[in-house]
């Protein structure tokens, strides 16, 4: 499939070296900097459009990874290069739901997909959200969901969980990092090197993770193997718990949403 990707920032970047690393597409970009844009192409041996009409008429998959603000001029700017070439338009943008993108684009019969990854695309690691509007075609939604499988898992939801999604898998990983610098920075108060204290965390937090996923169990009945009777573990769960812990985390998520759907109420 010949898929066009428009911004090439955190998310644009994490995709097409996700999409590249498998192999099998035909990728090309579209961005604003375009010094910037035809190195990052070089480097990687793909195409690069000095105008993102052009992308479009060049894709059979054009992804906009572009900010949401800025997608009321994008979409104004190739609209008639989506007329003409008729591709499946995917948008990887918090807030932005399938109708307001719809009105965004002002053509009845765009074919939509809505897809919500996280940075770790970059690895290959990302967990996305897919959903299309009704124009999509069951058997062009799978295809696109296998295309995305490329970088990670993907999860076909309800277009109404996408909200809670974005909160749990597009937006955590930053949740992650905080947790493990506020972990490290715990680590040098005490006297650990500050890098060292992040890769030990890193590395907890890696081992951890991996053994939820292999025991598919409950994560408590893992915590509670972890903390002995009487022992250091128990009196840190306490204290956690003591101060907010559980509390701060469900601040966070509802924050998250909040902002998602203030954020498509805007446009
Ligand atoms: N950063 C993240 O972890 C995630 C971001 N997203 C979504 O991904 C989208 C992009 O986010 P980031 O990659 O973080 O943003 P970014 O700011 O890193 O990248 C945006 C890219 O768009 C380009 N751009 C700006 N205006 C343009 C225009 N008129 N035409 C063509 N290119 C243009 C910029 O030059 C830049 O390359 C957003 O809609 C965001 O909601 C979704 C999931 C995770
Ligand atoms: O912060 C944001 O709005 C974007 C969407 C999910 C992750 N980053």
């Amino acid at each position: 499939m010949k898929i066009g990707i428009i911004g090439i920032g955190n998310m644009g970047t994490a995709i097409v070296d996700g999409l590249l690393a498998e192999g099998s597409h035909e990728i090309s970009v579209a961005s604003l900097d375009l010094p910037a844009l035809h190195e990052f192409a070089k480097q990687r041996n793909i195409s690069a459009y000095d105008t993102n009409g052009e992308l479009v008429l060049h894709s059979d998959l054009v992804i906009l990874a572009v900010k949401p603000k800025v997608f009321p001029e994008v979409l104004e700017e190739i609209r008639v290069s989506l007329q003409l070439q008729k591709p499946i338009l995917l948008s990887i943008a918090a807030g932005l739901t399938l109708d307001v993108l719809s009105q965004l684009v002002k053509l009845d019969e765009q074919k939509i997909v809505r897809l919500m990854p996280n940075l770790a695309a970059k690895v290959g690691e990302s967990v996305s959200a897919i959903c299309a509007n009704h124009l999509v075609e069951k058997e062009e939604l799978t295809e696109i969901a296998e295309i995305f499988s490329a970088i990670g898992s993907v999860y076909e939801i309800e277009e109404k969980d996408f909200s809670t999604f974005v909160a749990l898998a597009g937006s955590s990983p930053a949740f992650v990092y905080s947790f493990i610098d506020s972990l490290a920075k715990s680590g040098v108060m005490y006297g650990f090197p500050k890098d060292l204290a992040t890769e030990i965390v890193t590395k907890t937090l890696i081992g951890s993770a991996k053994l939820l996923l292999e025991e598919n169990c409950h994560p408590q009945q893992l915590a509670d193997r972890v903390a002995s009777p009487a022992g250091t573990t128990i009196a840190g769960l306490l204290a956690l718990e003591s101060a907010g812990f559980a509390n701060a985390v469900h601040k966070g998520v509802e924050a998250i949403i909040k902002r998602d759907k203030e954020m498509s109420k805007k446009n």
